[in-house]
């Protein structure tokens, strides 16, 4: 099962590997061609009734491939109006073929007795559908669920949420469903017949983190918890630089304010180095049980609180840790001599841990070479800890336990101190803009390789922690195919 939101995600992943759309479209167009003629009889007349979108554009490729057919392709609006460039292609492709296409702008003009179709495929509306039908889409689809003919739909039957399976308005009566790549959770309670097509996506476009999961940040306003993120890093001790740097990360990454806890001596440090960062001392020199009580409420405030840069691993820090993380319910990135405490501690948080390997096995988990290996024991671990897990490597591992991810950007230069910090500065941030966990810690894993990527094209192995922050907007950007 996919969702739309998904679906673009690995569609454009998709053509960052080199697949593009416009190819996907010929193999769903050839997709439904192939339902088309196990339903259809020699000389039967094949109605495909297109939309402006690449729903749409889809059934005009289908037009080609149905040519031992009667078939006509019936676009519902002006050739000019569609809204795709890859779409426009095949309909100019129709037309320039002299293949049976026709235009009709308004509702009024749609006689179904006029094709005499034995069979209608609706491409009018896909997974673009937002609301109920409007017209002329509507009153076509009316007329297509009254008349006696079997209809296949592409992708999802016009004017239902591939996701919910629900309609906002009037929806296609579809007796068969062709949808791509991947099942869609909306068509099961859907009374007809789902086929799903292959369209030579390749495993990759799911796997491995791309452009396509940038989607995640800024699509849908709701979805998002604050508008852009609050951040409370919770470091420093025997460390001073790794708080500040995971601060400054996090800020780059988006969010709108990020606050650091630290103690007094690491915060009068950080406030040096300038102005973006709001940070507030605790006393002593280490964090310690006394200042769980105030940090809790501190971070209820917070989107996400982010635990671990430069803390060190005194024994009193670890059962602060373990307090905090015992009484808190909020999303957290747990990062360095913090993770140990994780496998003993039973709390409600929604935790993003991101060990390297051998903190991985601290923790008790396992890791292989082979990356494919380490993901599912990665997997398996994620799923007993009930926690995200990002594990760090040469392929960055990311599950929850039920899916996993793999991030292949970055580079040799990396193993320097401090990229960590920076990486969970940017999960901190991310987690505070995205909806899922695992999504946003892919998507860290990511962008911190990118920003990792681009140093290393300036400074080679000699690149230093500090020089990533500065990069991650530019890393958190879809630069085109
Ligand atoms: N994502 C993928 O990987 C692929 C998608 N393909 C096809 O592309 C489809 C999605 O295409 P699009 O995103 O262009 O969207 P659609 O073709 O579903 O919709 C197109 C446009 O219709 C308009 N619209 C939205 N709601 C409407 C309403 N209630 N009444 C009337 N008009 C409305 C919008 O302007 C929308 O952009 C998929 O369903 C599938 O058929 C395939 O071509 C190949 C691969
Ligand atoms: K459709």
């Amino acid at each position: 099962m996919i969702s739309s939101e998904r679906m673009a995600m690995v569609d454009r992943n998709a053509a960052a590997l080199g697949v593009s759309t416009e190819q996907l479209m010929e193999s769903s167009g050839n997709a439904v061609a192939r339902a088309v003629g196990e339903r259809a009889a020699p000389d039967d007349r094949v109605l495909l009734v297109c939309g402006r979108g690449n729903n749409g554009g889809d059934a005009m490729v289908t037009a080609r491939f149905l040519d031992e057919f009667e078939t006509e392709a019936l676009l519902l609006g002006r050739p000019e109006t569609i809204r795709t460039d890859i779409a426009r292609e095949n309909w100019d492709a129709l037309v320039e073929s002299d293949l049976p296409a026709r235009t009709i702008t308004d509702s009024r003009e749609f006689d179904l007795d006029e094709y005499g179709p034995d069979l209608v495929v609706d491409a009018m509306l896909g997974t673009g559908v937002t609301g109920a039908l409007r017209e002329p889409e509507a009153t076509v689809a009316r007329r297509l669920n009254a008349a006696d003919v079997p209809i296949v739909s592409v992708d999802v039957p016009s004017g239902v949420d591939a996701d919910t399976g629900e309609a906002a308005g009037t929806a296609v009566d579809a007796d068969a469903v062709v949808t791509f790549h991947d099942d869609k959770p909306g068509l099961a309670s859907l009374d007809c017949d789902v086929t799903v097509a292959d369209i030579g996506i390749p495993d990759a476009a799911e796997t491995f983190v791309g452009p396509g999961d940038l989607l995640a940040l800024g699509r849908d306003a709701d979805s998002h918890k604050g508008d852009n993120g609050e951040v409370l890093v919770v470091g420093g001790g025997p460390y001073t630089g790794a708080p500040a740097l995971a601060a400054r990360a996090a800020l780059r990454a988006g969010a709108d304010l990020v606050r650091v806890a630290c103690p007094v001596p690491v915060a009068r440090e950080i406030q040096g180095y300038g102005p973006d960062l709001i940070v507030r001392g605790f006393d002593g020199d280490r964090l310690a049980p006394r200042h769980v009580a105030d940090l809790l409420d501190r971070a209820a405030d917070q989107d996400t609180a982010v635990f671990g840069p430069g803390l060190g691993s005194d024994d009193a820090t670890l059962e602060a840790v373990a307090e905090f993380l015992a009484g808190y319910d909020g999303r957290a990135v747990v990062d360095a001599d913090a993770l140990q405490v994780v496998p003993e501690v039973d709390t409600e948080a929604e935790l993003i841990c991101t060990p390297h390997q051998g903190e991985l096995r601290t923790m008790g988990g396992e890791t292989a070479r082979d990356w494919r290996e380490r993901a599912d024991l990665v997997r398996e671990f994620a799923g007993e800890l009930g926690h995200t897990l990002l594990v760090k490597g040469r392929h960055d591992v990311i599950s929850d336990g039920a899916e996993t991810r793999v991030g292949r950007t970055g580079n040799p230069g990396m193993t320097v101190g401090g990229t960590g910090d920076v990486l969970a500065g940017v999960t901190g941030a991310l987690a505070a803009q995205v909806d899922s966990s695992l999504q946003a810690a892919a998507l860290a894993a990511w962008a911190n390789g990118r920003a990792g990527d681009a140093a290393a094209d300036e400074f080679g192995d000699g690149l230093a922690a500090s020089d990533l922050p500065d990069r991650i907007p530019q890393a958190l950007r879809d630069e085109g195919e």
